[in-house]
């Protein structure tokens, strides 16, 4: 059976944090891949600053020369609120032999309880937060911890960087970073 590790953004842009979380997830759990989905419209969150189209290319560049990093346009392609069992249910029913690993930052690991029909997604992923040590979890739903060295970047950081003219170099993959300055992505008008 293959173990497939997810790990769903908005991705608005992507950045460093997303990919070290990935690889040390990559890594710890011993999974064959990580693929990297972009929402169309997050569900829990305001629309993103920048076309769905313009993020995809980011998590494309981000991800290129590392062969074990996939990315998946299903959430894209499917339009509307991307809630995450959708995209599961999708991807369970055309990968029959894979286990699949949903990766989530230490912050979104207390609200999963909040998430669109947890129960049943929770028998359709083992869900993986990456946190600090240290972080505590006592929800119903089981989540594996894997510890990254604490990485305080965002995307909203990069974003209010950006609009203000201040630089995001090595916040983000040096070719995200130039996608960025050749398209005048988060710069303010
Ligand atoms: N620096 C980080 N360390 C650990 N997890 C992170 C980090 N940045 C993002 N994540 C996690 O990556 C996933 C996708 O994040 P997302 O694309 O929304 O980026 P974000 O930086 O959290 O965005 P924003 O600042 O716009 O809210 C989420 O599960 C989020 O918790
Ligand atoms: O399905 C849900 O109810 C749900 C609620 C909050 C977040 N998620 C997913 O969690 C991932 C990270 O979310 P975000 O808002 O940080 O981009 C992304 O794939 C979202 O679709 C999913």
């Amino acid at each position: 059976m293959r173990r497939i590790g997810i790990l769903g953004g908005t991705f608005d842009p992507p950045h460093h944090g997303h990919m070290v979380m990935a690889e040390y997830v990559y890594n710890e759990m011993e999974l064959d891949e990580i693929w990297f989905i972009p929402s169309h419209l997050p569900p829990h969150k305001q629309k993103a600053a920048v076309s769905s189209e313009e993020r995809l290319q980011m998590v494309e560049q981000a991800v290129a020369g590392n062969n074990h990093f996939k990315v998946s346009s299903v959430e894209l392609d499917r339009k509307g609120k991307s809630y995450t069992i959708d995209t599961m249910r999708e991807l369970t029913r055309s990968n029959k032999e894979v286990k699949f690993y949903f990766i989530i930052g230490g912050d979104m690991v207390a609200s999963l309880s909040q998430w669109h029909n947890i129960e049943e997604l929770g028998k359709l992923v083992q869900f993986v937060g990456v946190t600090r040590p240290g972080y505590d979890w006592d929800g119903k739903i089981p989540v594996y911890h894997v510890e990254i060295p604490l990485l305080e970047i965002s995307s909203s950081l990069i974003r209010e960087r950006a609009s203000v003219g201040k630089s995001i170099r090595y916040l983000v993959p040096d070719n995200v970073y130039q996608f960025i300055k050749e398209h005048r992505l988060y710069e303010s008008d």
